[in-house]
C-alpha cells in the first residue's frame, strides 16, 4: 500500500484514501514529497479527520523538507469539528421536529431560569461569601460584560433543542459528536456582527470581522472550537463517565494522587518566562462561568464545602468535586465538597444545533484584550485622548485604581488595579506585567505623538495600539516559544518569525482557541509556578523578601512601595521556574485564594474538572491524535507514577488530558511534552495564519501592515527592552538580555539598558510623510 498512496494513478489513490486503515501503516511508510489528490502536508495534529475509520492519510515531508513528517491531509486544517463540511449528512430533520424542539427548548430555559430564581430565594448559601477562597476563582472566572448573559441563554437554547432532537431520533449520535448539524437551524442565532465594507486599519476591540468570509471567528463570547470531537456523557453536555462506563474518579482524588509537591527548578527558564505564559493565556483564553441573579457567584456546597447543596437547591450549572474522609489536607478540615461552576456555552455563529461549545469571553487573537479590553466601552472607560488611564502614585504610572469590589484587602494603603479583562490582580507579578505595558503604551503614544502634530488623538491612539500589539506579538513568536515548544515543533508548525514579510495568513484557518488548549495543554504553566517570590535588592542583589505567593493574589499593593517593581522584575528574571511536570506547589493545590482562611483550593482539581466539565476526551485519544502511541497498561509508565495511577484511574483510557501531558518528559529544547507541544504549536500556528493582523502580514491582505523598514524595527524588540524603557530605574540598572532565560546563565548576565545587546527600535521609522 506504501508505494500505491503516492503515485498519481486515480483509481489508486481513492482506494488508498478512503479504504485503508491508516495506523496500520505508520510505521513502515516512506513520506510522500508530494501530497495526492491536491492534499496539503500538515502536522498530524492540524489534519484531526485522519482518525475517522475510513480516511487514510498518506505521511508526507512538510514544506518539501526531509525529517519534517505530516500528513496529507485532503479536508483542509480545520477544527474537527468543520472538517467534514463537504461529508455532511444530507438527511435534513423535518420541518415539524425542529418546530418541535424550537418550542420545547424555549419552554426548557424558562424552566431553568426558573430553577435558578428558585435556587437563589431557597437559601441563602446558595450564593457565595465574599470572603471566602472559592469567590476569589469566581472573579478569575466572571466577566462584567452584559452581552455574555443573553448569548449563554442563546446557547442554552440551541443546547435543549440538541437534547430534544436527539431525543427524538432526528439526528443521530455520529452526526452529533461530528458536528454535523448545520442543517438543523437553531432556536438562537447570534447576530452578526457589523462589518465595514472593506477591511479596516486597525483591527477591531472584539476581534469580530478580522475575515470577511467568517467575520465572527475570533471574536470575544464566540466558542472555543476542538481539535477533536467532545466527549460528553450524553453526547451533548453531561460529563464523561469513565471508558467503563462508572464514574470517573474524582478530581480531587486525581490530584491528591498524582499531583504532588517537589521542587524542581528549571536549568534555564526563569518566572519571567512563566509570567509571560499567564499574561497571553488571559488575552486569549477566559472561560466565563455561570452567575446566578444579578451575576452572583453561584455556590454548590453548603458550609463553606462541609457538604453538597441539597438536590433541590443545587444550581444546573454545579459540578462540585467530592473529596474523600481521608484526603490528605481537606479532611481535617472536614472539606467534603469543593466549588466548581460550570463554563456558559456559546451559540455556534452558524446558528447550529449540537453538542455544547463552551464561551471565550476573550478575543481569541493575540492583541493585548487584557490591556485594552474586549469592548468599545472598556476600551473607552481605560482611554484617555492618547493615553492608557494611570494612577499617577508620586510621580510612578501605575494602572489605574479600581472601585470594584476585588482585592482582598482593604487596608489602608491597599490598592487594586483596573485592566481590559478585570483579571490583572490574579497575582502580582502579573500586575507587573500590565504595569508595563501600560507604560509601553503611553511611551510610544507620547513619541508617535510628537513625530506626528497633524495626527488626531484617535490615530495617535490606535497607531500606538497597532504597534504595541506587534511588539507583543514578536516577543510571543521571537523569544518565548521557541523556548516553550524547542525548535523542532517550532520549524514543523512554521512559527518563527521570517526575514521581511510572512506569506503565512490561510484564510480558511479558523483562529479560535480549542477546548483542548485551553482546558489542558495551556495549563502546563500551573506546574512552572514557584510557592514564592524571591525578592532581591536589585541593586545590591542581597535578598529583600521571600513572599509567598498566596499573599500576594487579588493583593497587589505592594505595587506602591516605590522600589517594589524594579526589585520584583529582577526576581522574576533571577529565580528559576519549575520544570513542567506533575509536581504543582502547594501554593496552588492548597492555599489558592486562601485569603484568611486557613485551607485554599486546589487548582488541579480545578484543572481536571475543568476539562471534564469541556468535554475533552481522555489523554490516549490526544496522543493518537498526535501520532503516539497510546499507553495499553499502567505500567508502561515509570513505576511510582504506575503505582498512582493503579490507585486512581480504571484504565490507562480514562486518564485526563491535563495529568497525562504533566506526565510526559519534556521534547528536546523546549519544556512540555509532545503531546501538550503539538496541541499548543497548533494553536500558536491558529493565531499567526488566522490573523489578517498579524504583524508580520504584507499590504497584500493586512490593511494595517507595517512599511518594511518598520517591521524590521519592531524585529528589534524584546521583552529586556520593554522592561528597559518602563522600569522605575530606581534599583533595576542591569537586565539580562534575554528576560526568560536564569540571569545566572553564561552570555545572559544583566547588562546596562543602553547595551547593544538589547537592541531598541529607532520610532523615527513611524513619523508619517
Ligand atoms: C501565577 C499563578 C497562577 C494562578 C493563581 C492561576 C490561577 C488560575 C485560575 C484560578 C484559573 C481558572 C481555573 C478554572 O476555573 O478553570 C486559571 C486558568 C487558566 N490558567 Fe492559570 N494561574 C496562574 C498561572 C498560570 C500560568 C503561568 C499559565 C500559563 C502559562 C496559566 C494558564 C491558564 C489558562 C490557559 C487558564 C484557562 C483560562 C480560561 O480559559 O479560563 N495560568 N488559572
Ligand atoms: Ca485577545
Amino acid at each position: 500500500i506504501s508505494e500505491v498512496v503516492c503515485v498519481s494513478h486515480r483509481g489508486l489513490q481513492e482506494h488508498a484514501v478512503n479504504s485503508v486503515p491508516d495506523h496500520h501503516h505508520h510505521r513502515t511508510e516512506e513520506p510522500c514529497d508530494a501530497c495526492p489528490r491536491h492534499g496539503k502536508c500538515v502536522p498530524r495534529v492540524q489534519c484531526p479527520a485522519h482518525l475517522r475509520h475510513n480516511s487514510y492519510n498518506p505521511l508526507c515531508h512538510i514544506g518539501g523538507q526531509r525529517g519534517l513528517v505530516g500528513v496529507c491531509c485532503f479536508t483542509g486544517s480545520r477544527h474537527a469539528a468543520e472538517a467534514d463540511l463537504a461529508a455532511r449528512s444530507a438527511n435534513s430533520i423535518s420541518a415539524e421536529d425542529l418546530k418541535i424542539a424550537h418550542n420545547l427548548s424555549r419552554k426548557k430555559l424558562v424552566e431553568w431560569l426558573h430553577h435558578a430564581d428558585k435556587v437563589l430565594e431557597g437559601s441563602s448559601e446558595t450564593v457565595l461569601n465574599a470572603s471566602s477562597p472559592s469567590f476569589a476563582h469566581h472573579l478569575s472566572v466572571m466577566t462584567y460584560e452584559q452581552a455574555a448573559e443573553k448569548l449563554g441563554r442563546g446557547g442554552l437554547l440551541n443546547l435543549f433543542a440538541a437534547k430534544e432532537l436527539k431525543a427524538r431520533d432526528a439526528i443521530s449520535d455520529d452526526e452529533l459528536m461530528l458536528g454535523l448539524t448545520d442543517h438543523a437551524d437553531g432556536p438562537f442565532c447570534p447576530p452578526p456582527p457589523a462589518c465595514p465594507a472593506a477591511p479596516p486599519r486597525y483591527r477591531s476591540v472584539g476581534g469580530e470581522c478580522n475575515n470577511p468570509a467568517a467575520p465572527a471567528w475570533g471574536a470575544v463570547h464566540t466558542a472555543f472550537e476542538r481539535l477533536l470531537p467532545p466527549q460528553y456523557g450524553d453526547g451533548i453536555w453531561s460529563i464523561r463517565p469513565s471508558s467503563q462506563g462508572q464514574p470517573l474518579p474524582s478530581a480531587r482524588v486525581v490530584s491528591s494522587n498524582l499531583v504532588l509537591d517537589a521542587a524542581a527548578p528549571s536549568a534555564t527558564h526563569n518566572l519571567m518566562f512563566m509570567q509571560l505564559g499567564q499574561f497571553i493565556a488571559h488575552d486569549t483564553s477566559a472561560g466565563v462561568v455561570f452567575t446566578i441573579g444579578n451575576g452572583s457567584a453561584i455556590s454548590c456546597c453548603v458550609g463553606d464545602g462541609v457538604d453538597f447543596q441539597p438536590p433541590e437547591l443545587i444550581h444546573w450549572a454545579c459540578a462540585p468535586v467530592a473529596t474523600t474522609p481521608d484526603d490528605p489536607f481537606y479532611a481535617q478540615f472536614g472539606q467534603r465538597c469543593l466549588n466548581l461552576v460550570r463554563t456558559q456555552l456559546a451559540p455556534a455563529s452558524d446558528c447550529a444545533v449540537g453538542y455544547a461549545k463552551q464561551m471565550n469571553g476573550a478575543t481569541h487573537y493575540l492583541d493585548l484584550s487584557h490591556l485594552y479590553g474586549n469592548s468599545p466601552e472598556k476600551l473607552s472607560a481605560l482611554r484617555s485622548g492618547i493615553l492608557l488611564n494611570t494612577f499617577n502614585d508620586y510621580g510612578r504610572e501605575l494602572p489605574p485604581l479600581t472601585q470594584r469590589k476585588e482585592c482582598m484587602s482593604a487596608k489602608d494603603g491597599a490598592a487594586c488595579f483596573e485592566s481590559g479583562d478585570n483579571h490583572g490582580n490574579q497575582i502580582i507579578s502579573l500586575t507587573v506585567l500590565h504595569t508595563i505595558w501600560t507604560r509601553e503604551h503611553n511611551r510610544i503614544a507620547r513619541v508617535l505623538a510628537r513625530l506626528n502634530p497633524a495626527w488626531t488623538e484617535d490615530t495617535v491612539f490606535y497607531e500606538s495600539r497597532r504597534l504595541l500589539q506587534a511588539q507583543f506579538q514578536h516577543v510571543v513568536y521571537n523569544e518565548w516559544l521557541p523556548l516553550l515548544l524547542g525548535p523542532r515543533i517550532t520549524q514543523k508548525f512554521g512559527l518563527s518569525p521570517s526575514p521581511g514579510y510572512s506569506g503565512a495568513y490561510d484564510p480558511h484557518v479558523n483562529p479560535s482557541l480549542t477546548a483542548e488548549f485551553s482546558a489542558a495543554a495551556m495549563r502546563f504553566g500551573h506546574s512552572v509556578v514557584d510557592s514564592k517570590f524571591v525578592v532581591p535588592n536589585a541593586k545590591s542583589g542581597d535578598l529583600y523578601e521571600a513572599i509567598s505567593i498566596p499573599e500576594v493574589m487579588f493583593q497587589p499593593s505592594r505595587m506602591r512601595l516605590r522600589p517594589f517593581l524594579d526589585r520584583l522584575i529582577a526576581g522574576l528574571i533571577r529565580q528559576p521556574m519549575q520544570t513542567v511536570d506533575p509536581f504543582v506547589t502547594e501554593s496552588l493545590t492548597r492555599y489558592l485564594f486562601h485569603g484568611g482562611s486557613p485551607f485554599g483550593l486546589d487548582l488541579a482539581s480545578i484543572n481536571v474538572q475543568r476539562g471534564r466539565d469541556y468535554g475533552l476526551r481522555s489523554y490516549n485519544d490526544y496522543r493518537r491524535l498526535v501520532g503516539l502511541p497510546p499507553y495499553a497498561d499502567f505500567r508502561q509508565f515509570p513505576p511510582s507514577t504506575a503505582h498512582r495511577l493503579f490507585a486512581v484511574y480504571q484504565s490507562p483510557e480514562d486518564i485526563d488530558l491535563w495529568i497525562g501531558g504533566l506526565l510526559e518528559e519534556p521534547v528536546e529544547g523546549g519544556v512540555v511534552g509532545a503531546t501538550f507541544g503539538n496541541i499548543l504549536a497548533d494553536q500558536f500556528s491558529r493565531f499567526k495564519r488566522g490573523d489578517r493582523y498579524f504583524y508580520e502580514n504584507g499590504p497584500d491582505v493586512n490593511p494595517g501592515a507595517f512599511t518594511p523598514s518598520q517591521l524590521s524595527e519592531i524585529k528589534k524588540v524584546s521583552l529586556s527592552r520593554l522592561l528597559c524603557d518602563n522600569r522605575d530605574g530606581i534599583e533595576l540598572l542591569h537586565v539580562a538580555p534575554n528576560a526568560f532565560l536564569r540571569a545566572d546563565l553564561p552570555g545572559n548576565e544583566p547588562v546596562p539598558c543602553d547595551s547593544p545587546l538589547i537592541p531598541s527600535m529607532d520610532l523615527n521609522r513611524f513619523r508619517e510623510v
